[in-house]
């Protein structure tokens, strides 16, 4: 990833820092004082070797010393200060990107192609608020010290002076070895760690599979491929970034020394004090131990790094929702105008050219052969993929019209995989909202034929399920979908196969609920598979191979289509969820009739 990249997204996050630009500044401002208060070592050297030795004098030596007490205690205040005001910055700066970010991933994981990649933005967030609140966060500031104190050695001898450059300059080259050689190492280990940490994830998740089809093997291997390779980079990376840690420090100490004989020789040659001697060792140290900081925090910076990149990228590809003018709240009427999708990601359009419009209390159901692109048209009707042409409107108004979270109200959704969340069935029905309405939540449940269901769980709408709903049976999970697509009275409520593991009572309470919702003037659309499932319905709308075959009235539409269609009547009528009769598979539909396309009700 080229660092000039993702500029929007990079000043994006820098405009977050910039919100914490008066707490810079003060921190900027402790740090000269903290740093010019470093040279009380040194000067408290200085005092003692060549006045109080000399003087012979307590008194001086008790008020040097009372002085130095003094000086290194407001010393201590300031770095305590510092400390605090950096790891709040830190905390700002996560607090300002928490939801922006939160959202940005959950908007970026609609994509498919994303979905299974790891998901690492909250830890990149995560690893630039710690920087603030480590030490490498004071070696910022500190390190542009490190000339000053290194010149001020001059003052003592120019040879000891050029001899704590050369010596720092040693130490800042291998700093920018060090980051040099740990990077690639470094961004290789997080990416392999987190690809195995997702793959843990998804396989933890449908555990019971994994257990059933005796795949812990091969899983386990899958999983160790990729621990193995985070863990060679994490140790190459430790490798290199030890050996040079290991160096400087060695190497520091030995500059310290140096600093010393050559003193010595110096004070021997009578060019300098021996006060001098010591404040130009003690100084030396202070130069270089900011340098050293950052190379021993040097993973932590660069995990914060490699973070802030990844940051920017995603920002700028995912820009903040924009602002929507609150429209009322619509009637069911749906247009579906020329629509195409193409899955994000993807080239080939799943849906092509589908046109249809829905009226107040009218009930639509979708049929066609798997694959037929009947989900792909659900997700285009609730705004999860977009269109790349045509438009869906809700009463006159393109559904992109809406906020994401309005739309939601609006429309009602009921996947083909319902994924209910881990909390208890109220707040599920609820959405998870975090100010559910029990009331909506009883009516919800009421409407979709799940209330008695619910009253039976151990304790009723507060009984906690777990992510996937695992203690619940695909029926009742079926259920309890339907009445979180049912809660909050929206207009139109889209069932991907709503009946795919319902029971003939299930079967039942879900077209009762079309009805009623029909009879409230709302609008129902029902992808389907099964008879039952378009009992209620007005409209039918056949789809093959991504493409309008049929729409009409149902009956109508169903004698044209169908062969069987004697046979699958009954079952329609008496709304049975009969398996023998499918609705139309690509087979039982007669290709030599000429089918409408793409009318309008
Ligand atoms: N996430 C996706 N990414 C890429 N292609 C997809 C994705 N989801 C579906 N498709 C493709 O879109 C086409 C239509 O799939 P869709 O799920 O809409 O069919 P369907 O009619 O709902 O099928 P079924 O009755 O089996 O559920 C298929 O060819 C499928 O491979």
């Amino acid at each position: 990833m080229a660092e000039q990249d993702h500029k929007k997204g990079r000043k994006e996050l820098r405009d977050g820092l910039k919100q914490s630009r008066s707490l810079f500044l003060i921190v900027a401002l402790f740090s000269v004082f903290a740093n010019l208060l470093m040279l009380t070592g040194p000067l408290f050297m200085l005092q003692v070797y060549d006045r109080v030795l000399a003087s012979q004098s307590e008194a001086t030596l008790v008020a040097l010393t009372g002085l130095v007490v003094l000086l290194y205690g407001l010393m201590a205040v300031l770095d305590y200060a510092r400390g605090r005001i950096l790891a709040r910055i830190g905390a700002r700066f996560q607090t300002i990107f928490d939801k922006r970010v939160f959202d940005a991933v959950m908007r970026r994981s609609v994509d498919p192609g994303y979905r299974n990649r790891p998901a690492t933005s909250v830890r990149d967030l995560e690893a630039i608020q710690r920087v603030f609140s480590s030490p490498a966060a004071f070696a910022v500031y500190d390190i542009p010290w490190t000339p000053i104190f290194l010149a001020a050695i001059f003052i003592f001898h120019p040879i000891l002076g050029w001899f704590a450059v050369a010596g720092g300059s040693v130490l800042i080259f291998a700093t920018i070895l060090n980051q040099w050689i740990t990077r690639r190492p470094q961004e290789d280990y997080q990416k392999a760690s987190a690809v195995a940490e997702n793959f843990q994830t998804s396989v933890r998740r449908d555990a019971e599979v994994v257990q059933s089809l005796g795949m812990r093997k091969s899983v386990l291997a899958r999983w160790q491929e990729n621990r193995n390779k985070a863990l060679e980079s994490s140790i190459y990376a430790s490798d290199v970034g030890g050996t040079i840690q290991n160096f400087t420090k060695a190497f520091r100490f030995l500059l310290q020394s140096g600093m010393l004989a050559i003193g010595a020789w110096l004070v021997l040659q009578q060019e300098m004090t021996p006060g001098a001697m010591i404040a130009g060792s003690i100084l030396l140290g202070r130069a270089l131990a900011p340098v050293e900081q950052s190379i021993s925090q040097w993973p932590l910076v660069q995990r914060a790094r490699s973070g802030w990149l990844a940051l920017a990228e995603m920002l700028e590809r995912i820009p903040e929702e924009p602002d929507h003018t609150a429209l009322p709240k619509p009637k069911a009427k749906i247009e579906v105008i020329g629509v195409s999708v193409t899955p994000p990601g993807e080239r080939t359009p799943t849906l092509r050219n589908v046109s249809f419009r829905l009226e107040p209390g009218q009930a639509l159901g979708v049929i066609g052969p798997s694959a037929a692109g009947k989900s792909t048209l659900a997700r285009a009707l609730t705004g999860i993929w977009p269109t790349v042409t045509g438009s869906v409107r809700l009463d006159g108004a393109a559904l992109d019209q809406f906020a994401d979270d309005v739309r939601g109200e609006h429309i009602g959704y009921l996947p083909q995989d319902v994924a209910l969340f881990d909390a208890s069935v109220a707040d599920n029905i609820a959405r998870l909202s975090t100010s559910p309405d029990a009331e909506q939540v009883v009516i919800a449940a009421k409407k979709a034929g799940a209330h008695e269901m619910i009253l039976k769980l151990p304790e009723g709408y507060d009984t906690r399920i777990s992510a996937g709903g695992s203690r619940l049976s695909g029926g009742q999970k079926q259920r309890l979908g339907l009445a979180r697509a049912m809660y909050g009275d929206p207009v139109l409520i889209v069932l991907d196969e709503p009946n795919a593991n319902l029971d003939s009572s299930g079967s039942a309470a879900l077209n009762a609920a079309i009805d009623q919702m029909k009879a409230a003037g709302k609008a129902v659309i029902i992808m389907a598979h099964r008879p039952a499932a378009i009992a209620s319905c007005d409209l039918l709308l056949v789809l093959d191979q991504g493409m309008a075959k049929a729409f009409g009235p149902r009956d109508d539409v169903l004698k044209e289509t169908l062969k069987n269609y004697k046979d699958v009547a009954p079952n329609i009528a008496a709304g049975a969820p009969g398996t023998a009769a499918r609705l139309p598979q690509g087979a039982a539909m007669p290709t030599s009739n000429p089918i409408k396309t793409g009318g309008t009700a």
